[in-house]
């Protein structure tokens, strides 16, 4: 029996919280009227009676055809409102191909009076608004439908009875990938991410609170049943006081990998639940092991905050900085799985690039493949520049500049000197002493663009221009003249001052261009300047950085830069010239921290100054470095941000392989005991170990040979680009490998080969390490390195050792059989 109450109660409505959707606040911005019965709209409650714990099995058995029944009763409305939305999808689609046509018919006349012009403009762009809101409405229709059509195949994965204090009977609430209601307004979906559905991944039976957002509230829960509904069948459903059941997620790991990443809201798990939902930190640092989920938690909180703050948080607002482009691909359908468009994402390089046109920028990856020759010297060089030590000193310079120590530059016109660096720097050195130099930077700029403008004026009267203005077409005259009028101007000397402005301007809008965009200021030689005065620490030599300077000098010359240089110039520049701010992102996220240096996470600070901070990553698999403490991290972080709500979170416990795999890849980790493996049965690691380079390529053909009859996906992991290049020359013929390279953004399924750093944050079903041995991971400083090739394994993992197997493996591990050790020509470990 179910009753239908017409509205919700005060405290219904916090609990239940479901925003206007996109689509409702489109319709209501633009007054459209569309005819059909959304979903998401009403606010009426669904309350079922209540329902009896089933302790008898066949009892259950008669509880599972409820459910399914329930199920569907559930589809069929699904399907109901699939067919209504599709109409009035194709409504849509058939209007918006009708304005279209209308435009383009418009826009191809060819208007040369100027009255006739200025309607037209309007018109046209009356019409273009209308087209952007009709696409809008269709790509939301759109969206609304996959979503509908997900529900259908899998209305819902969990149910949670709940009694709260006032009322004497349970009330059943079932929760999917989003809500659905019928044509009365109960709901019978929640959304996953609706408030009282936290209490489905926190909570055990009993009394449990839940954040609302009018605060706490309590209640009573009184059961949590898992589903897992496959194409409408119930496929499995059981009773559990687990956050979610461990059969849940066997299924959903035991799975085979897939070319993009799954969403994982019906087995999210406490711990992940706690990133997802945390709307209070400023800096919140996940220090996760590998596979334990952080990608995919952040994922997930990233389609939970679009729906927390539907309403003031759009998708465009929230930047990713992802460690390559095959993961951007890999993680790319999560979101739009959810329902939700995806953010902005962006690497590293590619951000650096953007704001350093014109330099070769020095990749990460570039980096790492030299990383392995560095001398101690040349890594205490690093560690300072990449220090917040070392940004602060960058800021203190910045601050402390007299106006003789600021190197500007000439603007260039026609290739004479247009303002001179000397007559630049008597206007910064006009503006007193007691401003700061950014400020005076920004006066200098406005006092620049305001002499041009004088400049504009003055040449207006030159012979170039009344001879450029005799010889100017009709149709290039109304188009200087614009929206103006011929009767807008008071005689004929006004209408041709007004056209030979437009033309000087024109002209010179490479002056204000160099203006606007700081290019007076030497950011290159200012920042070789600081390099020369910055004092030292004691572990950095005189000699060691004297050749940094001549090093980074010689880059410039030949247009390109180490990637170190590249956070403290940029702040540098930016930092003077009060420029490279970006106010209007709300959230950033980083993924693999692990992998940028503190100046770096300064220099994103400082770019986006309005973000909150959510950071993740895995210190074990810090590449070519020492593994550092997550507390250490934190620590740096906070003393570098200085933000107020700082928070960590570690997740210990690991998902993405088997247990044998984990078990393994714990051994290698000094502190890996503290690593927990799920427990997902699967095959013992193999270990090779070959004389020689042909014995190794035979041994991996016959590995890919085996491995392709079970998994889709056989990744061959190097350390580093060369090793790829090598192996993939020596299988490629007989296999048909393909070798993935840095500008590769998409990942195919088969045989793939491919250096470590372009695999991190991916998985595959099965992985053959190459050459792990003692000649190619000699010591601890490549620990990091070979623990994320290891655990980037789901099913299947393999290691081939070119001679002596590496210590970092060590011989406890060999003999408790973590590994199973093919063959042992010439090993002393074993
Ligand atoms: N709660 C969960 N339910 C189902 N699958 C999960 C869950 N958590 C993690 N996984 C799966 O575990 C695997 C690893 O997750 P993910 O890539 O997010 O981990 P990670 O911590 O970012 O890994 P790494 O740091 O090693 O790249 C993925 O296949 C993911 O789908």
């Amino acid at each position: 029996m179910s009753k239908l109450r017409p509205f919700l109660t005060l405290k219904e409505s916090c609990r239940k919280h479901l925003p206007a959707t996109q689509f409702d606040r489109f319709k209501f911005e633009n007054h459209i009227e569309i005819s059909f019965n959304m979903i998401f709209i009403r606010r009426l409650a669904f309350i079922t009676q209540c329902s009896n714990r089933l302790e008898e099995p066949f009892l259950e058995n008669n509880e599972q055809q409820k459910e399914q029944q329930r199920v569907d009763e559930v589809i069929s409305k699904i399907s109901t409102k699939i067919t209504s939305t599709e109409n009035e999808y194709n409504r849509a689609h058939t209007e918006t191909k009708k304005v279209q046509q209308t435009y383009s018919d418009n826009t191809s006349v060819n208007y040369f009076e100027v009255d006739d012009r200025i309607e037209t403009s309007a018109e046209l762009q009356q019409q273009r608004g209308l087209v952007s809101r009709l696409t809008e409405n269709e790509s939301i229709l759109k969206r609304q439908l996959a979503t509908m059509k997900d529900l259908k195949r899998s209305p819902y994965f969990g149910r949670i009875d709940i009694r709260d204090d006032d009322q004497t009977q349970d009330e059943k609430l079932y929760i999917g990938i989003a809500s659905f209601e019928n044509e009365d307004g109960e709901f019978l979906v929640y959304d996953w991410r609706a408030p009282i559905s936290s209490i489905y991944y926190n909570g055990t039976l009993g009394k449990v609170a839940y954040e609302t957002p009018m605060g706490e509230q309590q209640t009573t829960l009184t059961k949590k049943r898992q589903f897992q509904i496959v194409d409408g069948r119930i496929r499995n459903m059981f009773d559990t006081n687990e956050t979610v059941g461990d059969e849940m997620l066997q299924t959903a790991l035991g799975a085979q990998n897939d070319e993009y990443m799954q969403n994982i809201v019906a087995t999210i798990q406490h711990e992940q639940n706690d990133i997802i939902r945390d709307t209070k930190s400023q800096l919140l640092v996940v220090q996760g092991v590998a596979g334990s989920g952080k990608t995919s938690a952040i994922l997930q909180r990233i389609a939970f905050l679009l729906y927390h703050s539907r309403d003031t948080l759009e998708a465009d607002q929230i930047i990713l900085f992802s460690p390559n482009k095959l993961f951007s691909h890999y993680i790319s359908e999560v979101l739009p799985s959810l329902g939700e468009r995806n953010m902005r994402q962006v690497t590293f390089d590619e951000f650096i690039d953007n704001r350093l046109k014109g330099l070769n920028v020095q990749s990460l990856f570039e980096r790492y493949e030299t990383d392995g020759s560095l001398t101690s010297q040349q890594k205490a060089v690093r560690e300072f520049k990449e220090s917040a030590d070392f940004m602060n000193k960058v800021e203190n310079y910045c601050q402390s500049l007299t106006p003789s120590e600021i190197k500007f530059s000439d603007i260039i016109f026609n290739e004479t000197v247009f303002f001179s660096k000397h007559e630049i720097a008597q206007i910064f050195a006009s503006f007193p002493a007691a401003m700061s130099v950014p400020d005076r930077f920004l006066k200098t700029k406005n006092a620049l663009i305001k002499r041009l403008k004088r400049r504009i004026i003055t040449e207006t009267k030159a012979d170039w221009v009344n001879e450029e203005i005799d010889q100017l077409s009709e149709e290039k005259y109304h188009d200087l003249l614009g929206t103006k009028r011929l009767r807008d101007f008071q005689n004929e000397d006004d209408e041709r001052f007004f056209i030979a402005k437009k033309i000087v301007t024109a002209r010179l809008q490479v002056v204000y261009d160099a203006i606007f965009n700081n290019n007076f200021l030497d950011p290159y030689v200012q920042y070789a300047a600081f390099l020369k005065r910055v004092p030292l620490p004691a572990d950095v030599k005189q000699s060691e950085w004297q050749h940094t300077i001549a090093d980074f000098n010689q880059n410039i010359e030949f247009h390109s830069i180490k990637l170190d240089d590249c956070a403290p110039l940029l702040y540098l520049r930016d930092y003077i010239c009060q420029s490279g701010q970006n106010n209007t992102m709300k959230y950033l996220f980083v993924d693999e921290m692990q992998d940028y240096s503190v100046a770096q996470l300064k220099y994103l600070k400082y770019a986006f100054p309005q973000t909150k901070w959510t950071l993740l990553g895995d210190s074990e698999q810090a590449l070519f470095k020492d593994v550092e403490q997550p507390q250490q991290i934190l620590h740096k972080l906070n003393d570098a941000f200085h933000v107020r709500h700082s928070r960590l979170i570690s997740l210990m416990r690991s998902y993405r392989s088997t247990y044998p795999i984990t078990t393994f890849a714990k051994s290698i980790l000094p502190n890996g005991d503290d690593i927990e493996a799920f427990n997902r049965d699967g095959d013992i690691p193999e270990l090779i170990v070959s004389p020689d380079t042909d014995d190794a390529t035979d041994q991996v053909l016959k590995i890919i040979a085996e491995q392709r009859q079970k998994y889709a996906t056989v990744a061959i992991l190097t350390k580093n680009m060369a090793e790829a290049k090598l192996v993939y020359r020596l299988i490629h013929s007989q296999t048909g490998a393909v070798l993935l390279k840095d500008a590769d953004r998409t990942l195919p399924k088969g045989i793939l080969v491919l250096p470590i750093y372009l695999a991190k944050g991916l998985e595959f079903d099965s992985v053959i390490a190459w050459d792990t041995s003692e000649t190619n991971y000699p010591d601890k400083g490549l620990l990091g390195t070979l623990y994320t090739i290891i655990t980037r394994a789901m099913h299947h993992l393999t290691l081939i050792s070119i001679g002596d197997v590496t210590p970092l493996i060590s011989d406890e591990s060999l003999k408790n059989s973590q590994i199973k050790i093919e063959r042992t020509l010439k090993n002393k470990n074993v």
